[in-house]
């Protein structure tokens, strides 16, 4: 599907970017853009990778000129540019309405006008009931994304989104804090023993984009069936892995946190298809006929169930070492604290 195609991806410097890129750049894919603001993350890209087929263009996704020209000849896209941080869009929602909401509008209009073939629009497991700004912006985002999608013409433009749950181990996130605390000797601390996570690693988030882009029609949403962990058990597989002699302190739970988080509600689980090891959300068709809003209502509603990291399946101590031993960061770690290579 590659063969001799460009592929842009927006926030491209980052993780989601740089595992894209370990994926495709050596196919036969003819092109692959770089699309950011930071230039010395993508000068350090441009190093490490020094790979003709990559292309790099400095930009903001709140700047649809920036986009335009980035787009020109592009068949694919992948929109991973986005403020991802809890904390930070807290602070300064109307940044995470710029970039994560107008941002997105801005990549889907310059995308249509360029007559893009299909573009995968990532989304996060915050969207779904949010309760924080960062996921209000993404929710809204994708509230873009199926509306745009109406009005596009299919045999042009396919416009799709992926939601999914935390990447394990990406910056900032509690895997490489706890990792850190462990080889200082200090205790792990734990917001709340009993709060889940859905469990993801990069390869997974790059499998369901690739999955999102071979079967999306118009507006359609996907996630993965994925396993949680509860952070008790993340922490005590940690030290159990690392055989690591720190403890756990409880420190109870931070701002803008959910003690489970959502992947789809239960007004997506009635229209979900089963995929597999994934679930198509369709988009809501209706049109602005207000009858098809109001009149024709859906059934089953009240019978559904969320799929929350609380009802999917949860692992216990040895599935959570069985999982995090997927990661690269933490097999990096430990062969470090081992002096040996796994
Ligand atoms: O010191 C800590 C920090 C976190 N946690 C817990 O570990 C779990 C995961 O925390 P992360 O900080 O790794 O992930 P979040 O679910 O909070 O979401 C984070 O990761 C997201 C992307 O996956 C966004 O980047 C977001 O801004 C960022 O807060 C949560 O239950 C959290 O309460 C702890 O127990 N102790």
């Amino acid at each position: 599907m590659f063969t001799g195609k460009t592929l842009l991806i927006t926030g491209g410097t980052g993780s989601f970017g740089n595992a894209v890129l370990k994926r495709f750049v050596d196919t036969d894919i003819a092109e692959i853009r770089i699309f950011s603001r930071d230039e010395k993350k993508q000068d350090d890209m441009r190093r490490m990778y020094s790979n003709e087929k990559l292309k790099f263009y400095i930009g903001d996704v709140r700047e649809p000129d920036s986009l335009r020209d980035a787009v020109r000849g592009v068949d694919f896209i992948f929109h991973a540019a986005a403020l991802k941080q809890v904390p930070s869009c807290e602070f300064f929602p109307m940044e995470a309405v710029r970039t994560n909401v107008l941002g997105t509008d801005n990549v889907l209009t310059a995308a249509i006008e360029a007559e893009v073939r299909n573009v995968v629009c990532l989304s996060t497991d915050k969207a779904a009931y949010p309760i924080n700004a960062m996921g209000t912006s993404k929710a809204m985002m994708e509230k873009v994304v199926v509306a745009k999608a109406r009005t596009v013409d299919a045999q042009k433009t396919t416009i799709s989104c992926t939601r999914y749950g935390n990447v394990m181990a990406s910056r900032g996130s509690v895997i490489p804090l706890f990792v850190d605390q462990m080889r200082q000797g200090k205790s792990l601390t734990v917001t709340d023993p009993n709060m889940t996570r859905f469990l993801m690693n990069l390869d997974e988030a790059v499998d369901l984009v690739l999955f999102a882009f071979e079967h999306a029609r118009q507006g359609d949403l996907f996630v993965q069936k994925a396993p949680a962990s509860t952070v008790g058990v993340l922490a005590e597989a940690l030290t159990e892995l690392f055989e690591s002699q720190s403890t756990i302190e409880v420190i109870g739970t931070r701002h803008g946190e959910k003690a489970h988080e959502t992947l789809m509600t239960r007004e997506e689980m009635i229209k979900a298809e089963d995929m597999g090891d994934y679930f198509r959300v369709p988009a809501d068709n209706r049109d602005l006929n207000y009858a098809k809003f109001t009149e024709d209502g859906s059934e089953g509603l009240s019978s559904a169930n969320e799929y929350t990291s609380h009802n999917t399946d949860l692992l216990d101590i040895p599935g959570t070492i069985k999982k995090l031993l997927t990661v690269d960061f933490v097999r990096q770690e430990l062969s470090g604290a081992r002096g040996t290579q796994l």
